[in-house]
């Protein structure tokens, strides 16, 4: 199973994480998380990381800011993590670089329905699921959701599994029928938001 680290803020921090083989590395592009990737890095520093998993997170951003960062941070994903529908999702893949991914966030919560034609009207413009916790501040909270939903659903995307992922319960993936292709961690793997505690997270890569 692959590994993305997300809420990456620190240069020395990304090294080590690529020393290590993490698959991919996740910068959040949304001005209110505590994790805001601008107030520690610019675009030029982060084009100038070379890893082929750089993952951009965007909440509700226009198309013209994601493809204009893609471009000029050099990002090899853009993982949509607030409410954009299936029109922004084509327009979006319409006008980005091929070479890029898409992936897109469900949030999982007592509002999320329809899950299954939510999925299925994506077609063919995404290249990953990501199934993160709902919330008020969209993600980073930590908090996990009710796996078994996924058990009830077909997805036909390779996925991502995230929502307060931890050493802890990242023992229990056996319970998911569909194995996930990655997970993806953040603030369970911190020590304040933004700064990783890169020793935590080699434990769980050498489980993996
Ligand atoms: O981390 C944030 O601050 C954040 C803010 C807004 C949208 C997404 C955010 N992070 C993403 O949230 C998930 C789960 O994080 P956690 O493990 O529950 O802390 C992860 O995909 C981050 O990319």
């Amino acid at each position: 199973m692959k590994l993305k680290v997300c809420g990456l803020t620190q240069l020395h921090q990304i090294q080590e994480l690529i020393a290590m083989n993490v698959d991919f590395l996740g910068f959040i592009f949304y001005e209110k998380s505590p994790r805001y990737v601008l107030k520690h890095l610019n675009l030029e520093d982060i084009s100038q990381i070379h890893h082929p998993g750089k993952t951009g997170v965007f909440v509700n951003e226009n198309a013209e800011t994601v493809i204009e960062i893609a471009e000029k941070a050099g990002l090899h994903f853009i993982q949509l993590h607030g409410d954009e529908d299936e029109n922004f999702i084509a327009t979006l893949r319409n006008k980005l670089n091929p070479d890029i991914g898409i992936i897109k966030v469900i949030r999982m919560g007592e509002k999320t329905e329809n899950i299954e034609s939510l999925i299925q009207n994506l077609k063919t413009n995404i290249s990953y699921l990501l199934f993160d916790t709902d919330a008020e501040t969209f993600g980073g909270t930590g908090k996990t959701f009710d796996w078994t939903l996924l058990n009830n659903i077909k997805i036909p995307f390779p996925y991502f599994l995230s929502g307060g992922i931890s050493l802890e319960n990242s023992n229990h993936l056996n319970t998911l029928r569909q194995t996930p292709f990655s997970l993806d961690i953040n603030s369970k793997f911190e020590t304040e938001p933004g700064i990783k505690d890169v020793e935590k997270i080699k434990r769980l890569y050498e489980k993996l």
